[in-house]
């Protein structure tokens, strides 16, 4: 097990996603960076994938941009190298399980281990899937992060109760994007973690807004924001650094005192 879960000890926590290699590596360094000063708690680094199906199109975009840098499996390695100079920020990578599945179970979470990747979230990995990657992981003290969606139904308890670090608390059917309305009952949907488990939840997809963060921290540990952050890049390009900064700062701001 890793130190996620101590993140959420005292605090409720902010979650930032960018993805590597968007619009190259440098700039990904500073960003990550950037959001640790700001007050990021977690930086997920998301592996740009050809097939990313749960993403909307501004995470279809930057992963286009991504592949335009060059990016690929060891060269996001070689950036948490370059990002662990300069932050101790804990760091979860967002996978589809291909990559993982490419690179090797064992040499992947030994890679993550080495560079001090504390988590995985592999949307694509349903429970069901997770025996073959699970032995390699808890080896390596690499957490496996499980979704649970609005329709996770009678599988709440065991998805739950296998988890390590966090739960992903997916807030809306569909995939990745701002939305203004998240009409899910996450109130209900976390109180069906919390009776099975201690593990700190976190609310993404949809997430945006200081308001969204003030309210949505009442009902969870934390919650994730991609899509806005990758706007964010997608505008400002190599020098997002400051906006991502101020951007963090007021997400974390607005997030209710534990
Ligand atoms: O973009 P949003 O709506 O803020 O959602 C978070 C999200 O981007 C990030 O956690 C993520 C990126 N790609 C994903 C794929 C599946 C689940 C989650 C993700």
């Amino acid at each position: 097990m890793s130190n996620l879960k101590q993140v959420f000890t005292d605090e409720k926590a902010f979650i930032a996603f960018v993805v590597a290699g968007d619009p190259n590596f440098d700039a990904t360094v500073d960003h990550i960076v950037a959001l640790a000063e700001g007050g990021a708690d977690i930086v997920e680094i998301g592996l740009p994938f050809s097939d990313p199906v749960a993403d909307g199109p501004v995470i279809q975009e930057a992963d286009l941009r991504a592949f335009a840098a060059g990016a690929n499996t060891d060269k996001v390695f070689d950036l948490v190298a370059a990002v662990r100079q300069r932050t101790q920020v804990p760091l979860v990578f967002l996978t589809y399980l291909n990559l993982i599945f490419k690179y090797g179970y064992d040499a992947f979470c030994a890679k993550c281990a080495e560079l001090g990747v504390s988590g995985l979230v592999i949307p694509d990995m349903p429970y069901e899937e997770r025996a073959g990657l699970a032995p390699y992981a808890d080896q390596h003290g690499v957490d496996l992060v499980p979704l649970i969606t609005p329709t996770s139904g009678d599988r709440i308890a065991k998805i739950a109760k296998a988890a390590t670090g966090f739960i992903y608390v997916v807030s809306s059917l569909g995939i990745t994007g701002t939305r203004d309305e998240i009409q899910t009952d996450l109130g209900s949907l976390v109180s069906q973690i919390k009776a099975v488990t201690d593990i700190p939840t976190a609310i993404g997809f949809g997430v945006h807004t200081p308001d969204q963060a003030a309210a949505l921290g009442q009902v969870a540990d934390g919650v994730i924001v991609g899509s806005a952050i990758v706007k964010l890049i997608a505008e400002h390009g190599d020098q997002a650094a400051p906006y991502l900064k101020q951007y963090a700062h007021e997400m974390k701001a607005a997030l209710p005192a534990k």
